[in-house]
């Protein structure tokens, strides 16, 4: 505690959740985007949605923002009903769009204080939260400079700076990591877990699933319109059979220590080893240390993917 709210006393705490969905489903037309989707989303921690293209991350994300109304369901968020009192639950939200129009014509902090009027922050604070925020997703040195000098990248940012300038309770973002640079998005995993240190529900969706293994404490798998599944990242971690990345010091020898083991699965040859799998982790294990009895020498072995990527893939694969 406490860059982002830069005060000590702003401490969300407690139980509960953030955000309560069930049952959400939400036509476009004949198109069924949501066809009963459960969400909860707790305080303190990080929830990742994760799903395919069309899944309908994207529309649950506007249901939840108030900006769309479902067909059905009940949802709260921050405790009040989303039908019933949006206005009371929008004072809680922040919201950050996968795609976001900025006013180009504003300065940095002309964009900025708007938000903060439309949230009415009091006077006395605009200013020195605008600074703080501007300092946090660091584009402090384009204080007066006009939006539209702004890179896509430093753009996103300043949408994480807007999402966050009423100090909301439950934060919503669509792929904010599309467009940053590497060292952005350290920042921005940075940011987001330490906004759920401070009791901040997250929800964040992302095809970036080895990064939202490294960003998220839970993961909410959607796929055609319907929650398919629920996990806590930490249990997922060798779960599922997933490839794995071999290298040895003699790839030939490898290779020939490998095409007699039929458990290896498919090999595939890499310039310094191989990749074999599916394996479950004590499936890997035991293949390691026959590899290393049989003399290959072996001087890396790990998965290949993350269990994150893992569990996804296991929830898609029959579409393939
Ligand atoms: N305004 C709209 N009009 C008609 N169909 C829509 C509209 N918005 C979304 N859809 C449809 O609803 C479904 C869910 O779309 P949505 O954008 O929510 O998916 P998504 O999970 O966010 O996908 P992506 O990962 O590609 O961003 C898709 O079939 C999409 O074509």
């Amino acid at each position: 505690m406490d860059a982002y709210y830069g005060d000590a006393e702003h401490h969300y705490g407690g139980s509960g959740h953030g955000i309560e969905a069930y049952g959400v489903t939400r036509a476009f037309g004949t198109v069924p985007a949501l066809q009963g989707v459960d969400l909860t989303v707790p305080y303190g921690q990080v929830t990742a949605l994760v799903g395919p293209n069309g899944a309908g991350k994207t529309t649950l994300l506007l249901i939840l923002a108030t900006l769309l109304a479902p067909d059905a369901g009940r949802i709260t968020v921050a405790g009040h009903d989303l039908a019933a009192h949006p206005e009371r639950a929008r004072t809680a939200i922040g919201w950050m769009p996968d795609q976001f129009g900025v006013y180009d014509q504003l300065t940095v902090d002309e964009y900025l204080a708007f938000f903060a009027d439309a949230y009415r922050l009091p006077p006395a604070e605009k200013s020195r939260r605008i600074r703080a925020l501007l300092a946090l997703v660091h584009l402090d040195e384009y204080l007066g400079r006009p939006v539209h000098v702004l890179s896509r990248g430093q753009k996103q940012r300043l949408g994480v700076a807007r999402a966050l300038i009423h100090r909301p309770r439950v934060l919503l973002l669509d792929e904010p990591a599309s467009g940053l640079d590497p060292r952005s998005r350290v920042e921005l995993r940075d940011l987001l877990r330490s906004l759920a240190a401070d009791g901040v529900a997250v929800l964040v969706s992302s095809h970036v699933l080895s990064e939202l293994e490294e960003i998220a404490d839970r993961v909410v798998l959607v796929d055609r319109g319907r929650t398919v599944g629920a996990h806590a990242v930490a249990d997922l971690a060798g779960t599922g059979r997933v490839r794995w990345r071999v290298r040895a010091l003699d790839p030939d020898a490898l290779d020939a220590a490998l095409a007699g083991r039929p458990d290896a699965g498919e090999v595939v040859r890499l310039p310094a080893g191989a990749e074999v799998g599916p394996l479950t982790e004590p499936e890997a294990a035991r293949m390691l240390t026959e590899l290393v009895g049989a003399g290959v020498p072996v001087v890396g072995f790990g998965p290949a993917s993350g269990a994150l990527e893992a569990a996804y893939l296991a929830m898609t694969q029959d579409r393939r």
